[in-house]
């Protein structure tokens, strides 16, 4: 197996007494998408900041593309930081270049990959005029291409979707996917679920400075079981034996326009069962149903799960 591109062992940080990051240890192969997720304060950008050498840990340790500190690689990495600003006076495809120079590319590379990348991400009409002229989205589309204007082989980006219209995140969504398909290796923090959902091969959920889940997708969607809903007025006994059926419980059915006597059923089945073979074999012990849905957790749900109500106190989406 290769080197990972980023190792962190153990990797704390406190302010006074208070630990913003509490022994997280995470191993990020060549190529992933990776996604940093929790809640407001989980300490996402602390662990961005220690991984990038901008902060010293206080226990633990960073490996970054093979050596003990991100400034030994700097050239190898692009960083979008969370507070974001640029030169305000400068030309788009200027201030794109100026990056690029700044991370050992010669100006007419930089002027050429930063040409290149307005054309491919929509912002060409933008070259020549001024950062200041540009909306708050624009202007952070332009600092994302500075971040990845000299091909880095490690992209880290910190809360890349926030203030960028539907639109621009499909477009930064398509920019992450073509970093990949590039071989480059994403990191990128986010509160909004669907984008790691859409994304990530990977992702870490920190909560309150702890690391509650580091997987894949399928592995914490597999955390919360399957579900699908019935409704019959014939007895189940045949369907609650099935293989694969972890639990049934009974529901309250109210509503008039159900047939007397109707029955509703929640079933959570297991990560491998297939729902088909459920509804087959309703259909074979001669269980007639009025109601069959199946729902598979979404990562909100599997994060509200292990997070709880801190997730949505603080607006987990
Ligand atoms: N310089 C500092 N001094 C004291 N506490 C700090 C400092 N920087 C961060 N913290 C605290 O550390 C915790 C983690 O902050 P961090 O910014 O890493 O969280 P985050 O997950 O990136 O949050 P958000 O999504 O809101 O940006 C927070 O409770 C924050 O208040």
């Amino acid at each position: 197996m290769s080197t990972p591109v980023l190792e962190l062992t153990e990797v704390t940080k406190r302010y006074g007494d208070f630990t913003a990051v509490n022994k997280i240890n995470i191993s990020i192969p060549q190529g992933s998408v990776y996604g940093f997720l929790g809640p407001n304060g989980a300490g996402k950008t602390t662990t961005i900041r220690m991984i990038l050498d901008i902060l010293r840990p206080d226990a633990g340790q960073v490996q970054v593309l093979g050596a003990s500190s991100a400034m030994k690689v700097r050239d190898r990495i692009g960083y979008l930081p969370e507070e974001k600003g640029l030169y305000k006076k400068m030309k788009v495809w200027a201030i794109i270049a100026y990056f690029g120079t700044l991370k050992g590319l010669s100006r007419r590379q930089a002027k050429e990959k930063a040409c290149s990348l307005l054309e491919t991400y929509g912002l060409s009409d933008f070259a020549n005029s001024s950062v200041e002229s540009l909306s708050k989205g624009m202007g952070q589309k332009v600092q994302v291409l500075s971040s990845i204007v000299h091909d880095p082989e490690l992209v880290i980006l910190d809360e890349p979707f926030s203030g960028l219209d539907p639109v621009n995140q499909e477009v930064l969504e398509q920019l992450i996917r073509d970093l990949a398909g590039n071989g480059q290796t994403v990191i990128f923090s986010t509160h909004v679920m669907q984008h790691a959902e859409r994304l990530c091969e990977r992702l870490l959920l920190i909560t309150q400075g702890s690391k509650v889940f580091d997987g894949t997708v399928d592995e914490a969607r597999a955390i919360i079981p399957r579900r699908i809903v019935l409704e019959t007025r014939d007895d189940i006994s045949p369907i609650r034996s099935l293989n694969g059926v972890l639990s049934v419980q009974e529901h309250q059915v109210d509503d008039e326009t159900r047939l007397p006597g109707t029955r509703q059923w929640e079933l959570y089945v297991k990560e491998q069962t297939d729902p088909q073979l459920i509804l087959q074999h309703c259909f074979e012990s001669g269980v007639s149903l009025s109601r069959f849905d199946f729902t598979q957790a979404t990562l909100h749900d599997v994060f509200v799960h292990l997070v709880g109500q801190e997730a949505r106190e603080h607006n987990f989406r």
